[in-house]
């Protein structure tokens, strides 16, 4: 070794010692907030204004999205101490879902995979869980009916929300793909991934691509047998032990996700906040615009509008809106107000930090 990289290395070393003791006393400092502060000890708000500040603060080399992920488990690790809490989510392991929750919590979480959207609204109602996350809409796809369903009936409220960019791999045993036979993924997957398929497996026939109830489903049949592939999400390869072919293989690299957190937490303003709302009017000619006129009056700009009908009447509709600002910032509060006055029914489903 020459003498030069031992003097790196050395600096490394100083480096990592200092960085231990510091990140040693910020656990401490996170223990005695979480001994004085009452409540939970999750604040996404908080959370949401160090990200943002770090950004602002990144010179790299290290991206913004590397800087956010080790920050992530950093203050995972140090929540952790102040209160273990459990996140259930839409399973079974190594789903997109689980893939968000990680992104979100980091790895110093109890998480409990959930057999369907219905069960983790109900594994956080009645307290099994203190979290739960959902998938609200995709990209590609559109919106997610039993989530906004189950968000109309629920007393809990949003606290939070995630984006997951889609990326789906090739996975199998090992990364011969000339020993390739056969293919297992959800039909959705199928769909994103037809143009590498065309390409790069040329020689397997539709016949040869099976239909599995989750990415992670199709994971853990190729498992099980050497000459079976599975498209999946990259977790699903850690969760199986599984080789990873090729990566990003989905014809849109743009595919995202969006993930809600459900929780019981009001959650308090961070600066930078959506508030979702769910709202019904009369059926009659003009009365979805003079709904939303107090938002164009009040200045709030709205970034979702969806429909869904309403499960009480026919052709009733219920309007899903999502609109930038916290339902505490004055002008955000006037206008909750002015739509209360026009709507039928109106449910603030919560405020909580922009993704
Ligand atoms: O500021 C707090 O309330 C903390 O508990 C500290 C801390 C952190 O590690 O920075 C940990 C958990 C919270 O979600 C937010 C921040």
């Amino acid at each position: 070794m020459t003498e030069q990289l031992t003097r790196l290395r050395d600096e490394i070393d100083a480096i990592d010692n200092e960085l231990l003791q510091l990140l040693n006393t910020r656990a401490r400092l996170a223990q005695e907030i979480g001994r004085k502060k009452s409540g939970t000890a999750y604040r996404p708000e908080r959370e949401s204004q160090i990200f943002t500040r770090l950004k602002q603060l990144n010179a790299g080399p290290l991206s913004h999205e590397r800087i956010i992920q080790l920050f992530t488990e950093i203050i995972s690790a140090c929540r952790a101490l102040e209160e273990p809490f459990t996140v259930a989510y839409l399973g079974p392991q190594g789903t997109f879902s689980e893939e968000a929750v990680t992104k979100r919590f980091g790895s110093a979480i109890n998480t409990l995979a959930s057999s369907s959207i219905d069960d983790v609204f109900r594994k956080v109602e009645s307290g099994t869980a203190h979290y739960g996350v959902v998938p609200v809409e995709n990209s590609t796809e559109g919106a997610v009916g039993r989530t906004m369903d189950l968000l109309l009936q629920t007393p809990l409220k949003i606290c939070g929300e995630i984006e997951l960019s889609v990326h789906q791999c090739l996975m199998a045993q090992h990364s011969e793909l000339t020993k390739i036979k056969k293919i297992y993924s959800h039909p959705q997957s199928f769909a994103q991934c037809q143009k590498w398929l065309k390409e790069n497996l040329p020689n397997l026939h539709v016949m040869d691509r099976i239909d599995a109830a989750s990415n992670a489903d199709a994971a853990r049949l190729a498992a099980s047998d050497p000459h079976a592939a599975a498209i999946a999400g990259k977790k699903a390869a850690e969760v199986f032990g599984l080789t990873l072919c090729a990566r990003n293989i989905e014809d849109n690299p743009n595919n995202t996700t969006r993930f809600l957190i459900i929780g019981t937490q009001h959650i308090a303003p961070s600066g930078k906040d959506k508030t979702s709302l769910a709202m019904a009017t009369n059926n009659r000619p003009g009365a979805v615009h003079e709904l939303l006129a107090p938002l164009a009056h009040h200045r709030v700009s709205m970034t979702r509008l969806e429909s869904r009908p309403s499960r009480a009447n026919l052709w009733d509709y219920v309007f899903f809106v999502d609109i930038e600002g916290h339902q505490e910032d004055e002008h955000i509060a006037k206008a909750l107000q002015a739509l209360r006055n026009n709507a039928t029914f109106l449910k603030i489903l919560g405020s909580y930090p922009a993704a």
